[in-house]
């Protein structure tokens, strides 16, 4: 058969709303193996890796995974717990802790769960469970402040394709960002002031992203401009000057420029210019992981500390912290209250009359 249906579809069946967290996706172990498998997954991705598709195959096939799996899975051990990778751990805390509050702010016929772009949960495999459960009006969030062609693009591909193969489809909302969802900047500014609270203030806050080339800001990408706008709203709800923080990007990877200033760069340079004392908080992270533990909690505190600064902290992404979970479940209402959640009666009806004919 060519489109899919719910295997276990009764006329009787109420019609729930679905409602579909996303994130990148982690390998399932931090061994070569499991990094090999993920890698290539997510770098045969059109919409990561923007170059012609016979050359990079050539290079990717030929070249990063017979060398990058083995690197990377040494970088995925020193952040694994035995709860398994941060990223999936915290976005499984994120979804019980917003199913938790939406059902106790009284809505019913709701199924939330989470899927991971590449890797496990599938995307698939989780739209299958929730039409199976008889969701038949879904919203994706997918956990990316910012929008990215390479993130959030990448997850609209995943469940257009899925869509593709189902006979019924659901009405359907996909929330493309939230950089600057006043709910969201509240939260940031709130982790920021509660870790001053603790530590004190820095003489320099630098807001770190995830890059991406260069050239898809050129080719059109908003996501430089969320990330600028997004550091700009919590300083001002944090009463910052300009002079108080900076906003820089992570994580380049391969040859070409990326979005500047670079963090590691900037954390270089900044003891030279007097800046002893640094915070670094992740607005675009919404859940801790290889790339915020790792990347930013410990290779560039190196490299600050190795330039002559003093002092270096990494402030935690907002995972399952109260105000987060209260802001992404006020985004999903929003999207939600474009729809009558009262249920259909004439098709009530109709379903009962089937069921008896049946
Ligand atoms: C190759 C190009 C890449 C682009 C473009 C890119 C964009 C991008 N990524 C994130 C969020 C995350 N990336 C993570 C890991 C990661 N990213 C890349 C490459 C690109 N990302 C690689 C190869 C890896 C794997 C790790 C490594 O081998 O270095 C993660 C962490 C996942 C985890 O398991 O912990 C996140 C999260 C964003 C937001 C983004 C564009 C805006
Ligand atoms: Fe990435
Ligand atoms: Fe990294």
């Amino acid at each position: 058969m060519r489109y899919t249906n719910s295997q276990n579809f009764q006329h009787q069946q109420q019609d729930k709303v679905g409602v579909l967290l996303t994130n990148l996706g982690t390998p399932d172990a931090p061994t070569p193996k499991a990094l090999r498998r993920y890698l290539a997954e997510f770098l045969s991705d059109p919409r990561v890796v923007e170059v012609p598709r016979l050359l990079w195959w050539l290079i990717l096939h030929g070249v990063i995974l017979r060398i990058r799996p083995r690197r990377s899975a040494k970088a995925y051990a020193t952040v694994f717990t035995e709860q398994g990778s941060p990223l999936l751990f915290h976005t499984e805390r994120q979804c019980t802790a917003i199913r938790n509050q939406l059902f106790a702010q009284g809505h019913q016929n709701l199924e939330v769960a989470f899927a991971m772009r590449y890797g496990n949960p599938s995307m698939q495999s989780v739209l299958n469970d929730l039409f199976d459960k008889g969701v038949r009006k879904l919203v994706v969030l997918p956990l990316y402040p910012q929008y990215s062609g390479s993130t959030s693009a990448s997850t609209f591909d995943a469940i257009a394709r899925d869509f593709t193969q189902r006979r019924w489809l659901p009405d359907f909302r996909f929330i493309s960002h939230y950089h600057d969802f006043q709910p969201y900047i509240a939260a940031a500014a709130q982790q920021i002031k509660s870790f001053w609270q603790q530590h004190g203030r820095p003489e320099k806050l630098l807001f770190s992203y995830h890059g991406i080339p260069k050239r898809y800001l050129l080719n059109g990408d908003p996501y430089h401009c969320e990330c600028y706008k997004t550091s700009r709203l919590i300083a001002e709800q944090l009463g910052l000057t300009d002079a108080d923080y900076l906003t820089c990007f992570q994580s380049r990877f391969g040859r070409e420029e990326w979005l500047k200033p670079y963090t590691d760069e900037t954390l270089k340079s900044l003891p030279a210019q007097g800046v002893k004392h640094v915070q670094v908080f992740c607005p675009g992270f919404s859940a801790d992981c290889l790339e915020t533990i790792e990347e930013i909690g410990e290779e560039n505190k190196e490299y600050f500390l190795h330039a002559g600064g003093e002092h270096y902290q990494y402030i935690p992404a907002l995972n399952d912290n109260p105000e987060h979970i209260d802001a992404l479940c006020q985004l999903i209402e929003q999207n939600l209250a474009h729809w009558q959640l009262k249920s259909d009666p004439e098709r009530q009806q109709r379903a009962r009359q089937l069921g008896a004919e049946n």
